[in-house]
């Protein structure tokens, strides 16, 4: 699936065979009585956006502990399992690269606390504010709720989403 826009400057999807992202961050998509924790974020990319808690990988640590402890930094909850859902590849017209690892969760421990980085906020799984998400998150947050597992490739000018392609999306299990 690949949306029709034209591509400006150097970038197109899919990424060139040779892409590697500058940094990896994580996602936590934490899904409780048909209800999504998300969070409102107040620093760092995507400051004032609704999003799954996350970011960005620190040395040494698996892409799924890193997803715990910005669990942990962000909302002072201690994740369940987590399952591996989807791995979106962005690159930024201003050069900047990330690749982010998205999981899913159905239980946690703790009391989901506002931080300096986040404060938490519930939303019924029918009524996700896409109008305060990033453009991509209305296209795989369906994917994922249907247990289809995802790869994307999506090209942003800041904020605003040029070109995508959805390189693979497996069918429900
Ligand atoms: N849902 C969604 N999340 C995104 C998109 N793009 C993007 O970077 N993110 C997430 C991945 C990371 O969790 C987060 C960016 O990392 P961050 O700036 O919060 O990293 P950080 O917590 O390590 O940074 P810091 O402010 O603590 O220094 O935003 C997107 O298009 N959709």
């Amino acid at each position: 699936m690949s949306s029709t826009s034209n591509t400006p400057g150097k970038f197109s999807v899919p990424f060139e065979d040779n892409w590697a992202p500058e940094q990896r961050a994580s996602l936590v998509m934490m899904v409780r009585n048909d209800n999504m924790l998300l969070i409102h974020k107040k620093r760092g990319l995507g400051i004032g956006k609704i999003l799954g808690p996350g970011g960005r990988q620190e040395p040494g640590e698996s892409m799924e502990q890193c997803a715990k402890r910005e669990l942990k930094e962000e909302l002072c909850i201690d994740s369940g399992p987590l399952r591996l859902a989807g791995v979106n590849r962005f690159q930024f017209a201003d050069g900047l690269s990330l690749e982010v690892h998205i999981y899913f969760g159905e239980s946690f421990e703790g009391m989901p606390t506002e931080t300096a980085e986040a404060s938490p906020v519930w939303y019924p799984l029918g009524q996700l504010p896409y109008d305060k998400m990033w453009p991509d998150d209305e296209i795989w947050i369906p994917l994922m709720l249907q247990n289809r597992y995802f790869e994307g490739d999506w090209l942003f000018d800041h904020e605003s989403l040029i070109d995508f392609t959805l390189r693979r999306v497996d069918e429900t299990a």
